[in-house]
Order: C-alpha cells, then sequence, then structure tokens
C-alpha cells in the first residue's frame, strides 16, 4: 500500500505518540556514511549502523557542486545525541518545484527521481560556524486541501523554506500566497524563512528574474536564495543559512557575535575581499534604503 504524505505524517506521529517529531532516529532516513570520527565519540557507530541508511554523494560528479566535500565549515556527522540544536525546518511550496530533491540532497539520497522516496523527513547534523547543529527537514506539504496537515506545518516549523520554480510564474505568486498564510498563522512569532528560486540552471525558461524574487523577499521580509537541485548550486548555502537564521533568533547575541568571529577567521582570502568590497558598495549606497534591504535579504547570515 502506497502512503501519501499526509498519511505518512500521521502514521510517524502515532508511532511517536503525542510530541511530532522529536529526534528519534529509527523513523527517520538518516544522510551521509556513518564514521566513528565524524561522530566525535559521541554515538557508537555499531548501534548506529542498523538503523542508519547510508546513501553517498558521488564526489567524481564534475557537473555538480559538492555539499559535503568543498567545506572545512559543514563536516557532517549522524546521530547527534543533544536535541538542544535540533531545528524543524518545513519546506513549502507549489507542486514540481524542487522540494523533494532539495530534500534529497540535504539528506544524502543518490537518485533524486525515486518517486518511491517522495513526502519524508531527513534529520542530520552539520557543523556551521564552528558549532553542531541538527536539521530535521519535512518535505510533506501538499497542495489539496488538506487542512490538517497544513496547520500542523504552519505551526511546527522553526524555520520555513517556500520554494518556487524560476521557469513557473505561477509558482511564485503562490510563495507569496504561502508567505501571506505563514504570517497570519504565526503571527506574533520571528520565524525565519527563506524564499528560495530553484532551477535556476533552466536558463532559457527562466519566467521570474532574479529582481523579481529579491524585490518579493523585501516586500516580505524574508530571506532569499536562487538554487539548482540538478547542479546542487546553492543547495548546502542555503541549509546552512537556515541554521544561522534559527541560531541568530534563538541564541544570545554573545553566541552569535563569537560564531562569527570564528567564521570570519576561517574565511578565505577571496571571500574576504569580496566582504570588503560589498561594505564599499554598501556604503555609496546608504542613501538608498531599499538597494540596502535587498542585498541584506541576499545574505543568509545576519538578520
Ligand atoms: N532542471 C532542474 N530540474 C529540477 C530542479 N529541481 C527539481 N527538478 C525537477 O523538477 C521535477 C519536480 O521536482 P520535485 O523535487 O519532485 O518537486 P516537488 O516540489 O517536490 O514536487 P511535488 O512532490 O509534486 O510537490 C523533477 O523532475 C525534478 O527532477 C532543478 O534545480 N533544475
Amino acid at each position: 500500500m502506497t502512503l501519501n504524505r499526509s498519511d505518512r505524517f500521521k502514521s510517524l506521529e502515532k508511532r511517536r505518540g503525542s510530541m511530532p517529531f522529536t529526534m528519534h532516529q529509527q523513523l527517520h532516513r538518516r544522510s551521509m556514511p556513518v564514521d566513528d570520527k565524524e561522530l566525535h565519540g559521541k554515538t557508537p557507530a555499531s548501534q548506529l549502523s542498523s538503523l542508519v541508511r547510508c546513501p553517498s554523494y558521488n564526489p567524481s560528479d564534475e557537473h555538480r557542486e559538492s555539499w559535503a566535500s568543498d567545506s572545512s565549515d559543514s563536516v557532517i556527522s549522524s546521530g547527534s545525541d543533544s536535541e538542544d540544536h535540533v531545528y524543524k525546518v518545513i519546506l513549502l511550496g507549489e507542486h514540481g518545484v524542487g522540494k523533494s530533491s532539495l530534500a534529497r540532497i540535504f539528506g544524502g539520497v543518490e537518485d533524486l527521481h525515486d518517486v518511491e522516496e517522495a513526502g519524508n523527513t531527513y534529520d542530520r547534523s552539520i557543523v556551521v560556524d564552528g558549532e553542531e547543529a541538527c536539521l530535521l527537514v519535512f518535505d510533506i506539504w501538499e497542495q489539496d486541501d488538506n487542512h490538517w496537515l497544513h496547520n500542523q506545518c504552519m505551526k511546527m516549523g522553526d524555520a520555513y523554506v517556500i520554494v518556487y520554480s524560476v521557469t513557473d510564474k505561477t509558482s511564485f505568486e503562490k510563495a507569496s500566497e504561502l508567505r501571506i498564510q505563514l504570517r497570519r498563522a504565526r503571527q506574533s512569532e520571528d520565524i525565519p524563512i527563506i524564499l528560495v528560486g530553484n532551477k535556476s540552471d533552466l536558463v532559457r525558461s527562466r519566467e521570474v528574474s532574479v529582481e523579481e524574487g529579491r524585490a518579493c523577499a523585501v516586500v516580505f521580509d524574508c530571506k532569499f536564495i536562487e538554487t539548482s537541485a540538478s547542479l546542487h548550486h546553492n543547495v548546502k548555502d542555503l541549509f546552512e543559512g537556515i541554521v544561522r537564521q534559527v541560531r541568530l533568533r534563538k541564541d544570545s547575541k554573545e553566541d552569535n557575535a563569537r560564531r562569527m568571529a570564528s567564521s570570519k577567521r576561517r574565511e578565505s582570502i577571496g571571500k574576504k575581499a569580496k566582504r570588503f568590497l560589498g561594505k564599499i558598495v554598501a556604503k555609496n549606497n546608504k542613501k538608498m534604503a531599499f538597494k540596502q534591504k535587498s542585498k541584506s535579504c541576499h545574505d543568509l547570515s545576519v538578520l
């Protein structure tokens, strides 16, 4: 019997009891190969090996940007014991915009076209700015009038990713609607929301420009990034950005300042130069408040 997303969600919730989706290894697909060293001695690999499915990223695929191999900042581990830093991330967006593809890249699933895996949750520990955080990514959103599921999704997230396809104007308009729905559902809360223009690789069939995406993010007061799940472009930046956005809201100023300082120390010369030039440009544009704001909506490491 094939379960739809809502059925899976309900059955998971049932198995877990009243607290939906706390950290519980058996119920989640895990991501990267388990390695004793990566686990920092927290959980013996032998205990995890029976629970973990380990699809591996293929670094020989030259067309793709690597999530795992190109960053010292993104050491991937699995099986964090701590629930302190578990952030629930909900993917929202129209049909076919690439939600599952992005989630599967995060989850380390190799075959992005494997429809059997549709509608899933993925958890993974990543080290961002020198500290570990665990993201629980929910790819369970449905377009139908499933009010129960919609309500759950709107209530439970620590962060939201609203995805549209840059090749589909309607999905872009739908993204705005979702943002409004979210605002209504979580009125008094300051939750990180990232607007994602996916399929940026499909240059010729683009219907939504980068500027439109950015302007929308400014109007709706959220962050913005364009990705290509097919090329794995910016996917790592997206998920690391989510961690940073949650931390900026949940953790103390001191903690965030310390992380910022340590990440700056690790920055490459190229990145430092880029940041320096960015500051000069920002100074010159000081009078143009909109430009400045639209610039910061691109930067997932600041509020
Ligand atoms: N060219 C290109 N195709 C993509 C990209 N991301 C996803 N696709 C393709 O778009 C189609 C839909 O992707 P999904 O990840 O299933 O989209 P979804 O938002 O989960 O769709 P639903 O499950 O219907 O809600 C698939 O054929 C993907 O291979 C991308 O970045 N570039």
